[in-house]
């Protein structure tokens, strides 16, 4: 068995807001993310897929392809967009790196076989990774 990966970015606007909360726990729980500060992230996107090569192509996917689903699926839904307001697949969803993670897997579980890991760099910092359930 091997990883094979491809990395993707975008560009995105949130907020981190719980709406069952005030304005005062939001700004306690979210910081300088909460209520009123839209701001930006450059996300980084890794996604991994895993099996054996192809005998014939020595390919486990053809990361040509992975790209070109990623990008239909996920980057031209997100990519200068506001994660908050503007994303179908983030509606009800508080937009956390987490949060957005596990709905990017939950788009691309259908069309990718053997997808394996969603990891999203929100900073150059911080980053999460899902392997589904
Ligand atoms: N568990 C999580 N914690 C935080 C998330 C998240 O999605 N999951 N998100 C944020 C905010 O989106 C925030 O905008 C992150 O930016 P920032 O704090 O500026 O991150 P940096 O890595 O650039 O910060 P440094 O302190 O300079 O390393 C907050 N928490
Ligand atoms: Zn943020």
């Amino acid at each position: 068995m091997i990883l094979v990966t491809r990395k993707e970015h975008f560009n995105a606007a949130h907020k981190l807001e719980n709406p069952d909360w005030t304005d005062e726990k939001n700004r306690e729980i979210f910081g300088k993310c909460a209520n009123k500060n839209w701001h930006g992230h450059n996300y980084q996107l890794f996604v991994t897929v895993k099996g054996e090569p192809d005998p014939e192509t020595g390919y486990v996917t053809d990361l040509k392809k992975l790209s070109t689903i990623i990008r239909e699926h996920i980057i031209e839904k997100v990519d200068h967009k506001n994660l908050n307001l503007d994303v179908d697949f983030m509606q009800g969803v508080l937009a956390s790196t987490e949060n957005l993670a596990i709905a990017i897997w939950d788009q691309l579980e259908r069309h990718i076989d053997g997808l394996h890991c969603v990891r999203l760099y929100e900073t150059e910092n911080n980053f999460v990774e899902y392997f589904g359930k």
